[in-house]
């Protein structure tokens, strides 16, 4: 029951209502055996004129009847059995969600997103499935077939039984088979559905770039052939459907012949009465439907198992970054950094991103980051957030080393302002106030004005409830950016870090922004990353990084005077800006 053990603490809540409905079920195949029954009765009676109109009244009376509480039973089983599966669902979609938000950064880089979606989406349906009618084909196969069989070996024929079935395994056989192939199919339709939607998606997304490269006409070619794979995967589909029905109605009728021929000659030789020739032939229908739920229940169940399986190995994958037996029992730490001998290699590159990295930061001094792209600078952001564990050399943060900080306590600390400025399809205000949903609309202003961004909102005919993301309004890069840094301070957090975040905003908004910043950094730790010298020129301290490695340290004036990398990209700026003055 291994494979169950994430689902256990389900069924222990949900285990009498499967029951139930088991019982109910049950109960409703035991009132479709009687239906034949009184049928043959019947026939019986009226060919022997022993019926009165008042008796065929009560048996017709009896069948409705007897439908009647079928249909409100069946009701029954569904809501208990079915009705249990979509709770099923419901609870190991959340269950999954919570597991996956909680996994580490790395996780998500080593997984595609549309992955995670299909475990989601089709293997959460397949262990619903297995868990409703999968159940339901399960006890009709064993039940229902198994009782009507002996009903029509013990009141009618046992031979005449098991020559009219001969036909029956085969529908089973043929279900088991062609299902097997649908599944196949049905995949492949699902594969090729979704990548024909993130094509669509991909080209509404690019459509600047395909027009501004005037590639229309092939986004719209290379759409078709993806469009063709798709209807190509969806006829191999309907193929082995269109050869799945038939076959299953025609052997059932095979068995028809069967009784009509070999059963007639048992009513003329007078082995069996006509009436329960007509019992017989009942009994017959009611096999179609157990038959083919053998076929379908061992796919049902195969597929279930299988997507348990999977989803077991994501329920089983531990977050690489949590709380352990080290964990100190803190609840604040002086916002003081200092990196000691620090390397860090991402898992799985060859070469460190970071190496031998030795900075001192007091509490409410700004550290300022430089360096050519892809030097190590956002790393020292990443490890500072704890996305990665440190393992060569160490963080110490207040004095305390950064993997025996509670991880809560050090992220709720840092106001962490990332490089792509990701804000969420929801209202400007919500985004601001996303540390705290709870936050006092004021402190929201606040921020706002800081970063300069408050103008630009209040020209939005919603204000602040502006929604934004797919179908709201699309703000600038630079105002991304400004609302970004606004989250970040919203946040009140002791220690600032902003990764390359004034970059789209023109050297006039950046002047504003910094002396607005100056007030808000002030007191608190920040380091900032930049390309621009005009960004970190006032910091306490500012590093330049290469490869890795500090390979320049000190203010800006002592960098200038240096001589080094510093220096040239100084004076290359000021050139730019000249030239951009003079034109
Ligand atoms: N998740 C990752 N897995 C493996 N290697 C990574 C990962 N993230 C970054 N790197 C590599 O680590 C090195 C440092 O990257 P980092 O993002 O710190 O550079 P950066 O200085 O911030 O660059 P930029 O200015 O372009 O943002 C680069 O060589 C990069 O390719």
């Amino acid at each position: 029951m291994g494979k169950f053990k994430h689902i256990e603490d389900f069924f222990k809540k949900y285990k009498w209502k499967y029951i139930l409905g088991i019982f109910v079920l049950l109960f409703v195949d035991g009132l479709q055996l009687i239906t034949p029954k009184i049928l043959g009765y019947v026939t019986d009676a009226l060919s022997a004129h022993t019926l009165s109109m008042k008796e065929i009244f009560f048996y017709a009376f009896l069948i409705v009847l007897i439908a009647v509480f079928i249909a409100i039973f069946r009701y029954l089983w569904r809501m208990l059995i079915i009705g249990s599966s979509r709770q099923l669902e419901f609870w190991l979609r959340n269950k999954l969600f919570s597991h996956l938000e909680k996994l580490s950064l790395n996780y998500f880089y080593h997984n595609k997103t549309g992955d995670l979606m299909a475990h989601a989406t089709n293997d959460i349906n397949a262990v619903r499935m297995a868990f409703g009618m999968g159940v339901v084909m399960m006890t009709d196969a064993i039940f229902l077939t198994a009782s009507t069989i002996i009903i029509m070996m013990v009141s009618i024929d046992i031979k005449f039984t098991l020559i009219a079935l001969i036909p029956f395994p085969f529908v089973a056989l043929i279900v088991t088979f062609f299902g097997k192939l649908i599944q196949k199919r049905f995949k492949r339709v699902q594969e090729t559905f979704s990548s024909l939607t993130d094509k669509a998606q991909e080209s509404f997304s690019g459509i600047r770039v395909i027009k501004s490269f005037v590639q229309e006409e092939s986004e719209i070619n290379n759409f078709a052939k993806a469009n063709e794979i798709n209807l190509q995967a969806n006829m191999n589909l309907v193929k082995v459907w269109g050869a799945m029905s038939p076959l299953v109605i025609f052997l059932p009728t095979l068995s028809f012949v069967i009784t009509l021929y070999y059963g007639g000659t048992l009513v003329i030789d007078k082995v069996i009465s006509l009436g329960q020739l007509v019992s017989f032939i009942s009994y017959l229908e009611l096999l179609t439907w157990p038959m083919m739920a053998i076929g379908h229940v061992i796919n049902v169940l195969q597929r279930g198992i299988a997507s348990m399986t999977r989803i077991n190995e994501i329920l089983d994958t531990e977050p690489e970054i949590h709380d352990d037996d080290n964990t100190l029992d803190i609840d604040n730490f002086e916002e003081s950094i200092e990196f000691r001998n620090l390397s860090f290699t991402y898992p799985g590159a060859k070469v460190p991103a970071l190496s031998d990295i030795n900075i001192k930061l007091e509490k409410g001094k700004t550290l300022a980051v430089i360096g050519k792209t892809g030097s190590g600078k956002s790393t020292l952001a990443n490890l500072l957030l704890r996305l990665y564990n440190v393992e060569e050399g160490s963080i110490l943060l207040g004095g305390y080393d950064i993997n025996k900080i509670p991880i809560d306590l050090l992220r709720r600390k840092i106001g962490y302002v990332p490089q792509d400025n990701f804000l969420f399809s929801c209202s400007i205000r919500d985004n601001i106030a996303f540390a705290d949903e709870n936050m006092p609309f004021e402190k929201i202003e606040e921020a706002a004005k800081i970063t300069s961004v408050h103008d630009d909102i209040i020209g939005f005919p919603n204000k602040f409830d502006t929604q934004l993301g797919e179908r709201g309004v699309t703000l600038s890069g630079g105002q991304k950016q400004r609302v970004s840094i606004a989250r970040a301070i919203a946040k009140n957090p002791g220690i600032m870090i902003f990764d390359d975040c004034l970059s789209a905003v023109d050297t006039k908004t950046e002047e504003k922004m910094l002396s607005n910043l100056k007030e808000v950094t002030k007191d608190r730790t920040s380091i900032i990353i930049a390309h621009r010298i005009s960004t970190v020129k006032h910091a306490d301290e500012i590093i330049v990084l290469d490869e890795g490695r500090i390979i320049e340290r000190g203010t800006h004036d002592e960098l200038v005077a240096l001589g080094g990398y510093y220096s040239s990209i100084y004076h290359k700026q000021l050139l730019e800006e000249k030239i951009a003055g003079q034109e």
